[in-house]
């Protein structure tokens, strides 16, 4: 794990003496838009991921829901990210597409030569251009919403303007400790920062639970863009952050209703061939060697998202808004 300084890569694992043993999680760099009345054409940009990482996989899951698999081109980094950082081909990653290029940083140095900062998934980028547009997924759900309707013809709108103020609340609670609370756990590296973020990451878990008791999705009776950002988090709980990152006072599968409500967005179409346990597996307990140093990768546990659930039958159009 590293970082560029200038251009130039670095071996560094987070720093975390300067914030008392907090992991402070950088904001992205690339953010720019792509809007409907731009008329872009989708086949422009292409889409790098890792399959492990939770914000990169909102965004596949975006491209699946949005009809965009045969226009916006995907590349999976490989899942081991040790001192080079994200790496293409090997590991079952795939070759690079446009630049042969062997590390996802030398993307970053291509479209900013003097780049300072971490070199994350995902990564947004105009093949036209050369340029990289967007690395913050929070930007590239948006993007994937609406800026290719036009295209797909698809108007399932997961921001809708009615929901828009309830979405930003939830993300807000849902972001802070709950996808990035399991990060706050899991790079901790003091008792009291991990005690902080496992508090708060479980206080957010119940309240979710609470909340979906009442209501069939995060924000009402809508699937919205903020169910699908809880979902990554909660879909690499149990295999994951509950061993590796230490979340482990309850494990999701000991939360009736969010076990429920999982199964039931697992299991909309196209959303299981978005989740790959290898990939997710073998990149968090083989990328920290600090957390994990024997880098052996658990076998278990069993889990099955395919099994039966109790949030009703109704298709995604029955439960997503439309663009007007
Ligand atoms: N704000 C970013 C965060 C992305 C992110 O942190 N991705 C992780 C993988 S799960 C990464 O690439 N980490 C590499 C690093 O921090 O050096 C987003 O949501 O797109």
């Amino acid at each position: 794990m590293g970082l560029l300084v200038e251009g130039k890569w670095q071996d560094d694992w987070y720093d975390t003496k300067k914030s008392a043993g907090k992991f402070q999680r950088q904001d992205a760099s690339f953010r720019s838009n792509i809007t409907p009345s731009q008329q872009a054409n989708a086949s422009r940009y292409q889409l790098y991921v890792s399959l492990a990482c939770p914000w990169a996989h909102r965004t596949l899951i975006f491209r699946q829901l949005k009809s965009l698999q045969s226009l916006i081109d995907v590349t999976v980094v490989s899942p081991i990210m040790l001192q080079h950082g994200w790496e293409f081909a090997g590991d079952d990653g795939d070759k690079e597409p446009l630049y042969a290029a062997s590390y996802l940083h030398q993307l970053y140095t291509k479209a900013k030569p003097d780049y300072s900062g971490r070199v994350t998934v995902p990564v947004l980028w105009d093949k036209t251009k050369g340029s990289l547009i967007n690395n913050e997924s929070a930007d590239i759900l948006r993007i994937f919403n609406n800026a290719f309707n036009h295209q797909t013809g698809n108007q399932l709108d997961f921001y809708p303007r009615a929901l828009q103020a309830s979405i930003d609340k939830v993300n807000e609670w849902v972001y802070h400790d709950i996808n990035n609370g399991v990060y706050k756990a899991g790079f901790a590296t003091t008792q009291t920062a991990y005690q902080e973020a496992f508090t708060a990451l479980f206080k957010a878990l119940d309240k979710a639970e609470q909340l979906l008791s009442e209501q069939r999705f995060l924000t009402g009776d809508y699937l919205t863009e903020a169910d699908w950002r809880l979902f990554t988090t909660l879909i690499r709980f149990d295999a994951v952050y509950v061993g590796h990152f230490k979340c482990n006072q309850r494990r999701i599968a000991d939360y009736p209703v969010l076990s429920n409500y999982l199964r039931s967005l697992y299991q909309l179409p196209g959303i299981a061939d978005t989740v790959n346990w290898s990939h997710i597996k073998r990149h968090y307990y083989i990328s920290h060697p600090m957390i994990n140093p024997t880098q052996i990768v658990p076998a278990g546990p069993d889990l099955d998202f395919s099994a039966s659930h109790n949030r009703g039958s109704w298709s995604l159009e029955q439960v997503v808004m439309k663009a007007s």
